[in-house]
């Protein structure tokens, strides 16, 4: 016997990457959408959707996602904007439900995860680390999340090596211009028109650099990812952040 569609609703349905998964669904046999909501619109429009995708906008991802867990729907989110303490509520919130799965993660696609892995297993080889992202200029936030993960990541890999800030000789700057620090990682944003989503991670040491770049030069990279959260979310209870921890990299 044929085991029955997930039933999938989207929610920022007419966004970027909305209506990409919008499409990715409709596409896909095992998926059927039940649902596809854009701003304003009453979340009772999810029906009996047993699986919602999240790509909105950072002010408005948690007051979705209470509602969902409160209504026992799994959930898988892209958008930005999750700090610890969100991320404590939402263990929270789970915690009444342990059947339930939500599934963030800052980036969906299989080369930006790879980076992620590859960065975090160099940094303790280098006395010093940076990223730059480079993102579409209609972006909500910066840095991406996705900049703000690797620099996590990078971050308790050089903790664990007891390694010390990178030299640095930096007295003068303007404001900005070593960019944002995130765990000791300095962060830098480029926002231009005709870019997608991109991202390089650059480390420096004696006498050579490495740098691990992706690029995302279509919203199409991103479906795989999406599409494989949706199918392990109902069967992967609690929090997860990260895809990483689907493909068990
Ligand atoms: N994890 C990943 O792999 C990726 C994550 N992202 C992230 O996804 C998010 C969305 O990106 P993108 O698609 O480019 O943004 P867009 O602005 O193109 O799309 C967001 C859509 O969500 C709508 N929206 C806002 N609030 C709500 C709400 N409460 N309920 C339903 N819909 C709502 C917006 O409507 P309106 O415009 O009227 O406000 C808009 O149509 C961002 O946080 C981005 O960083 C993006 C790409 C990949
Ligand atoms: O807004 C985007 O476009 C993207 N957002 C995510 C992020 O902030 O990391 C993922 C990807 O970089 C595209």
């Amino acid at each position: 016997m044929t085991e029955s569609p997930i039933r999938v609703g989207v929610l920022g349905a007419r966004g970027r990457m909305g209506a990409t998964v919008v499409q990715a669904v409709e596409g896909a046999e095992d998926l059927r959408l039940v649902a596809a909501l854009d701003a304003g619109e009453d979340l009772a429009g999810l029906g009996d959707a047993q699986v919602v995708v999240d790509f909105t906008h950072p002010d408005a991802v948690m007051g979705s996602l209470r509602h969902l867990i409160g209504h026992g729907v799994h959930a898988v989110v892209g958008t930005t904007g999750f700090t610890e303490q969100r991320l404590a509520e939402l263990r929270g919130l789970l915690a009444a439900k342990p059947e339930l799965g939500v599934l963030i993660a800052p980036n969906f696609a299989l080369g930006a995860v790879l980076a992620m892995r590859f960065a975090t297993q160099a940094a303790r080889f280098y006395p010093s680390a940076e990223v730059v992202e480079l993102h579409h200029n209609r972006k909500a936030d910066a840095p991406s999340g996705t900049a703000a993960h690797t620099a996590r990541m990078i971050g308790a890999a050089r903790a664990e090596a007891g390694l010390a800030p990178g030299p640095d000789a930096t007295t003068s700057e303007v404001d900005g211009a070593r960019g944002a620090e995130i765990d000791g990682v300095r962060v830098h944003s480029v926002r231009l028109p005709g870019l997608v989503a991109h991202e390089e991670i650059m480390f420096g040491g004696e006498g050579e650099t490495l740098t691990i770049r992706h690029d995302s030069i279509d919203r199409s990279s991103f479906m795989p990812g999406v599409l494989l959260g949706v199918r392990t979310v109902v069967s992967r209870p609690g929090l997860t952040v990260g895809l990483e921890n689907v493909l068990d990299l």
